[in-house]
């Protein structure tokens, strides 16, 4: 693992979370080590971050009994750490590793995280948030802009929702090491946190959105899987 140093500019380093089951995909093994194009969907997310220049390290967030990941990611892979401590949601695995790397990283470094299931991730799109977030202190996230109409079932009738200013929030999301612990610690009800910038937004912040591109899908139900390998085959954004 990297030696803590005391920097005036910010580290970035990547954690993916890629402890969860897959239970939307219902495939034979976890949805995260399902091949793409012939190799495991974590082996193309993590590669995204061993290519990109911004990133110092790549942590890797995996359940402790997972029987997949050696054979996927050799343990000896340069620039990059499995840590064992998978939790049982997607908040507390992400907790757990940032726990766990406190050594290793100084308060004001920045974490990026993104999803083992968005494997459409590219180097340009990690530059593209580190450009214009990277020393951003409330942090910033890939998002996209809502293009259809809205609509909800909420309260037994169907009504319509302006989309001007929504947002689908993607990952990587990013934030001051310090700032997104502090958030995971503090969030009052964890297991209704669906992404690190919601966290961060009860603290007071304003992460900034950046956009993203559709390639950066998170691969959820058997249909995507097919949708991922065809943003793979196509040229890096
Ligand atoms: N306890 C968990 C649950 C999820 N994740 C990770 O968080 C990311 C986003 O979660 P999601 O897409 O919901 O994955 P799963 O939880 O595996 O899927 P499902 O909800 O369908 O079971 C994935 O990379 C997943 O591996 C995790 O690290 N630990
Ligand atoms: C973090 C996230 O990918 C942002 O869109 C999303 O909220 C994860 O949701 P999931 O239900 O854990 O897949």
């Amino acid at each position: 693992m990297r030696r803590k140093t005391m920097n005036a500019t910010p580290q970035y380093f990547a954690l993916i979370p890629a402890a969860g089951v897959g239970a939307r995909m219902a495939a034979g093994c976890p949805k995260q080590y399902l091949p793409l194009l012939g190799r495991p969907m974590l082996g193309h997310t993590v590669d995204a971050f061993l290519r990109c220049r911004h990133i110092a390290h790549t942590y890797v967030v995996v359940s402790a009994g997972d029987a997949y990941i050696d054979d996927v990611l050799p343990a000896q892979t340069p620039g990059m750490t499995v840590l064992r401590c998978g939790g049982a949601t997607r908040m507390e695995s992400i907790r757990n590793g940032l726990r766990l790397i406190a050594a290793d990283i100084d308060p004001q470094d920045r974490v990026l995280v993104h999803d083992a299931a968005r494997p459409g991730l590219t180097p340009a799109l990690i530059d593209t948030l580190i450009d214009a977030a990277g020393t951003d202190p409330a942090g910033g996230l890939l998002a996209l802009p809502v293009v259809d109409t809205v609509k909800t079932t909420r309260g037994g009738s169907v009504a319509t929702t302006p989309r001007d200013g929504l947002w689908l929030a993607q990952t990587p999301q990013m934030f001051p090491y310090a700032l997104l612990l502090r958030a995971l610690e503090e969030a009052p009800d964890p297991a209704a946190i669906t992404d690190d910038a919601s966290a961060v937004e009860m603290l007071g912040f304003s992460p900034r959105l950046v956009e993203g591109h559709p390639r950066n899908l998170k691969v959820t139900l058997p249909g995507d899987v097919r949708i991922a390998e065809m943003y793979l085959t196509m040229d890096s954004v």
